[in-house]
């Protein structure tokens, strides 16, 4: 037990999917799982296991940022021994040829975060997905024909720029194309602790061309991503 989880040793799968949001969580249980438990409801952010075509697998909320996110996969991994990792967000399109509902996984996460740059003193570091769960979810995307981007994600600690668009400067031009809030530091410690991490975003909403996405239209874009991740956890 921790002041942020409740579950019990042994309560979580080995992989564990992140989604920000505590109802995501609940709805990627009930909608997923093959008998659903949930095993955590401290602070509403909810975590469940299950399993998926047979096998076991967990989803626990992260909460809006990194602080949040580190919080929770920090006691996953040293609590609750959990050795896989695979968020399954939301995220802002940055370039004009991902669209929305396109499939982004991020392959890097760049990042204006105190968090991660505070580590490494002169260094700017470069927090990377794990290759195996990378190659896997792309090889499983083009199995199911799911329209991807591989590539360089901004995790920021702010959702309203106060410049807009402008304000990621020279990013978009650097071949940045979308931005959340999370990847970075998932990355960071997935690294320190040696265990895999994934970020699969649905790019939700187009920062450059403004298109958004319906409600209805996000329900089975983020169905697909779920999927996908999934696949990639309980074979991890
Ligand atoms: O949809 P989720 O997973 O919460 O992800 C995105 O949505 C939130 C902002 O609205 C941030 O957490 C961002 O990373
Ligand atoms: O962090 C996020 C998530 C979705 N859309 C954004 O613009 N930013």
């Amino acid at each position: 037990m921790t002041p942020h989880n409740h579950a019990k040793p042994g309560d979580y799968a080995e992989a564990v999917l992140l989604p920000g949001d505590p109802l995501r969580a609940k709805w990627i249980a009930e909608t997923f799982f093959e008998a659903p438990r949930l095993v955590n409801s401290v602070r509403n952010c909810l975590g469940y296991t299950g399993t998926w075509k047979g096998k076991p697998v967990s989803v626990q909320a992260s909460g809006i940022g990194q602080p949040s996110l580190g919080i929770y996969v920090h006691e996953l991994i040293n609590v609750f021994g959990v050795k896989s990792l695979i968020r399954v967000g939301t995220c802002g399109g940055l370039n004009a040829k991902v669209k929305v509902r396109d499939v982004i996984l991020a392959q890097g996460a760049t990042t204006d975060s105190s968090i991660v740059k505070g580590r490494f003193g002169p260094y700017n570091y470069a927090p990377i997905a794990d290759f195996g769960l990378l190659r896997s979810a792309a090889d499983k995307a083009d199995a199911k024909g799911l329209k991807f981007h591989a590539g360089n994600m901004l995790s920021s600690d702010i959702f309203y720029h106060q410049d807009g668009f402008a304000g990621y400067d020279k990013l978009p031009e650097h071949g940045v194309i979308g931005v959340e809030m999370e990847a970075a530091t998932l990355y960071t410690l997935a690294a320190r602790f040696d265990v895999k991490a994934l970020t699969i975003c649905t790019m939700t909403d187009c920062l450059v061309t403004h298109e958004e996405i319906s409600a209805e239209e996000r329900q089975s874009s983020l169905s697909e991503m779920v999927e996908l991740a999934l696949d990639v956890a309980v074979d991890a």
